[in-house]
């Protein structure tokens, strides 16, 4: 066995009251503590010369071996550590053993012992085998975690969210290090000096290390357990259960704080426990004020993001405590409940305590934001690494939501359950983009599913069009100051909509729609609305689509404005407001009503039975047809359309699939100008919604309504996600 051998000096004093043993030298008492036979010794010795009982705590240590060689007997004192500092083979030669020689079976390294009246001393020199330092530890246990957590999250992570954790590392850096160092300084842990890089005060460099990496670390866990709910469905409207919900725990934390500091006495089994608590109570009373109320509403993913790194790190520790890397003092620890072998209550409490902090402050930072994006009229300023925004954060961090308009939270329940019922793709893709982006996503889809089912679904034609003509209307004052097609707007305005017109007209859900649009509106530009809108009106008068050019036109219409919108969207919302000044704007959006279109056609593709069936209608150019008049009557007026028979309707489907995959193929390579967070996910958008033309494809027959199973979704959307997206990322 290699061994790296040392050599230290261990004092023992027996303590006049009782026969306590008092360390002096942490590393040598490690060694002590570590090895039964030692501990036998002195006890025997002790009840010998003293008439007392020692009562040594026993650690057996898996990677300290020491073999006792020599011990000193009554007044005859071994004094010569220079002796044994050579190796035990020297010592063993030159220095016959006494007769309280104690030959340990499983040890191999030479300790002598001697006794000094009440005093024992024991002069040690044991070995390290394979032993694990604090650098060690990080390299094993933390960083490898940190790595693997960071390539999961790759794709939620965004400026917004480095700056949640380089904010929260900050402050927890300073604040953990003035209550780390007072711990060390008043010797409520200790640690072995060869197994730490070199110490800063009186804490040890990769302590400081740890700050970072354990709050980067939770962080990153999190991100994924936190991030899939919309921020305002976390807020509490209620103000009654708000303020006890708010104040109840701040009591109870400001109990603690003072308890804490009375019971933080250096020396006493209270102390670490007490420091903990007064240290920390204050700043959790601060972050519970703002966020608690969101917090207890996302207490399951957030007692997840806590539990598991605190688990993990209590295991972690547990690990250094056996391998002696660090030592806590028993002397000012309960010493009553050890959560498993070698952990104390407080050194898990510790984990605990200083999670919880790091999620909070996390919750903190989410609610902050979701208030902002809720209520942008409120809170104008987009994000940005600046004392405006982070004034706004604050400002937005201690409001109570229930001094809020919650009409407009009513609203985007409304659209949420929209998406929900609809479709099931967007509504799983919408959960890829961070909150802001997939909040204005789901208002921009809802407004678009409402408009486009009062043209499909209502069948009385007048009052089709009324609603068309309300819709235009509405459009028309939403957009009434916009000075060219694609002007738009930074700021929010308060706008002057009359909806008494549209209340008395519209239903509950057309008008939540409405109202939640008209929110967003100041930032999207007014042609891609008037274009969707002429897609309407296109299916209003039954027109047909005579050639790809007219399919192109009417995609154009219906999707590729969708598609523009799409990028405005995540041009406004993403964490980077340099994307105002972007220079191939006009390029990037001409791709984007293109990958539009392209999808169209997928639906378009996918959708010839059913469009016949249930609507009487026909997108498939009539240039296609092999008798035009035939079959456009089979499919709008009679609405048979598998009496076409399986091998036309492929066919027409096959001729639009390769136009879509055309379209999708000159456009895909623009995603590289999107904001680069939210690259990965437009990427799986698209693909899973273009998964539908293998569902297509691989159908022998032509199908009703070809869908993906949840399972493929899944797959393909993960891929885009993880892998393919990384050409667009880089
Ligand atoms: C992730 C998320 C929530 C996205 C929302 C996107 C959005 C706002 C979609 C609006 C959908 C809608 C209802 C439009 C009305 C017209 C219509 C029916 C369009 C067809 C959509 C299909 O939806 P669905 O399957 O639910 O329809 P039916 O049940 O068949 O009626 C469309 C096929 C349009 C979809 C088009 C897009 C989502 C645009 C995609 C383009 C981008 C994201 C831009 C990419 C950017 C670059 C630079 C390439």
């Amino acid at each position: 066995m290699a061994l790296d051998t040392s050599v230290c000096f261990i004092k023992l004093e027996l303590v006049n009251d009782g026969l306590e043993v008092v360390d002096e030298f942490d590393v040598a008492l490690h060694v002590v503590r570590a090895l039964d036979a030692i501990k036998t010794m002195i006890v025997e010795r002790i009840e010998r010369e003293c008439g007392g009982s020692g009562d040594i705590n026993t650690y057996m240590s898996d990677n300290i071996v020491v073999e006792i060689l020599q011990i000193g007997s009554g007044g005859d004192v071994v004094d010569r550590p220079e002796d044994l500092q050579d190796t035990a083979e020297v010592q063993a030669e030159d220095d016959p053993l006494p007769s309280e020689y104690i030959d340990s079976d499983d040890v191999d390294c030479p300790v002598a012992i001697r006794e000094l009246g009440e005093e024992v001393s024991v002069l040690a020199v044991f070995g390290f085998c394979n032993m694990l330092t604090y650098k060690d530890v990080h390299l094993l246990y933390t960083l490898p975690v940190i790595g693997v957590l960071s390539l999961i999250t790759r794709p939620f992570i965004n400026r917004s969210e480095i700056f949640k954790i380089a904010f929260i590392s900050a402050i927890a850096y300073v604040y953990i290090t003035t209550l780390d160092n007072y711990i060390f300084f008043k010797g409520g842990w200790s640690y072995v000096p060869e197994k730490m890089l070199g110490v800063i005060g009186y804490v040890p460099i990769e302590e400081y290390m740890f700050f970072v990496i354990q709050t980067v670390l939770t962080s990153l866990w999190a991100l994924l357990c936190v991030r899939w709910s919309t921020p305002c469905l976390n807020f509490n409207y209620d103000k009654h259960s708000y303020q006890l919900i708010r104040w109840i725990p701040i009591t109870f934390l400001a109990i603690a704080t003072v308890v804490g500091y009375i019971i933080a006495i250096p020396g006493q089994s209270t102390f670490y426990l007490g420091c903990v608590l007064w240290w920390v109570s204050p700043v959790v009373i601060f972050m519970w004020y703002g966020a608690g109320n969101f917090f207890v509403k996302k207490i399951i993913p957030c007692s997840f993001a806590i539990v598991v790194p605190t688990l993990y790190l209590c295991w972690v520790d547990q690990l250094a405590l056996k391998q002696n890397i660090w030592h806590i003092n028993e002397k000012i620890m309960l010493n009553i409940i050890y959560v498993i072998e070698d952990l104390p209550l407080e050194e898990a409490f510790f984990f605990f305590i200083s999670n919880v902090i790091v999620v909070l402050a996390g919750t903190c930072f989410d609610k902050a934001r979701g208030m902002i994006e809720t209520y942008t009229l409120e809170y104008p300023q987009r994000f940005s690494i600046n004392w405006a925004f982070i004034r706004q954060m604050f400002w937005a961090f201690v409001t109570s939501e229930y001094n809020m308009l919650q009409i407009v939270t009513g609203d985007i329940k409304e659209s949420i359950a929209i998406i929900a019922i609809a479709s099931k793709s967007f509504t799983a893709a919408s959960f890829l983009f961070q909150s802001g982006i997939r909040l204005d996503l789901i208002i921009l889809y809802s407004f678009c599913r409402v408009t486009d089912d009062m043209i499909d679904n209502e069948f009385d034609v007048e009052k089709k069009k009324r609603k068309f003509e309300l819709t235009n209307n509405f459009i028309n004052e939403l957009f009434h100051d916009r000075k060219s097609d694609y002007d738009v707007g930074t700021k929010p305005q308060k706008l002057n909509i009359d909806w008494t017109t549209y209340e008395s007209e519209l239903t509950d859900v057309e008008m939540s729609c409405f109202r939640a649009l008209s929110r967003i509106a100041f930032y999207l530009p007014r042609k891609p609305f008037e274009e969707l809108l002429a897609g309407y009106k296109w299916d209003i008068e039954g027109r047909l689509i005579k050639n790809e050019d007219d399919l192109l036109l009417y995609s154009t219409y219906v999707a590729g404005s969708v598609g523009a919108l799409c990028v405005y969207v995540m041009m406004y919302r993403c964490d980077n407001d340099k994307f105002e000044l972007v220079e191939n704007y006009d390029y990037v959006i001409k791709k984007a009503y293109q990958m539009g279109q392209a999808l169209q056609l997928v639906n378009i593709a996918r959708d010839i039975v059913t469009d016949s069936e249930t609507l009487g209608r026909c997108y498939i150019p009539t240039e296609y047809m092999d008798d035009e008049d035939e079959e456009v009557k089979i499919l709008c007026q009679e609405k048979k359309p598998r009496s076409l028979g399986d091998k036309k309707l492929k066919k027409y489907s096959t001729r639009m699939i390769h136009l879509a995959n055309k379209q999708q193929l000159e456009s895909v390579d623009a995603i590289k100008c999107l904001p680069r967070e939210t690259r990965g996910s437009v990427l799986a958008t698209t693909d899973i919604y273009r998964g539908l033309v293998s569902a297509i494809q691989s159908s022998p027959t032509y199908p009703a309504r070809a869908s993906l199973s949840k399972w493929n979704k899944i797959v393909i959307g993960l891929y885009s996600l993880y892998i393919k997206s990384i050409k667009y990322v880089i």
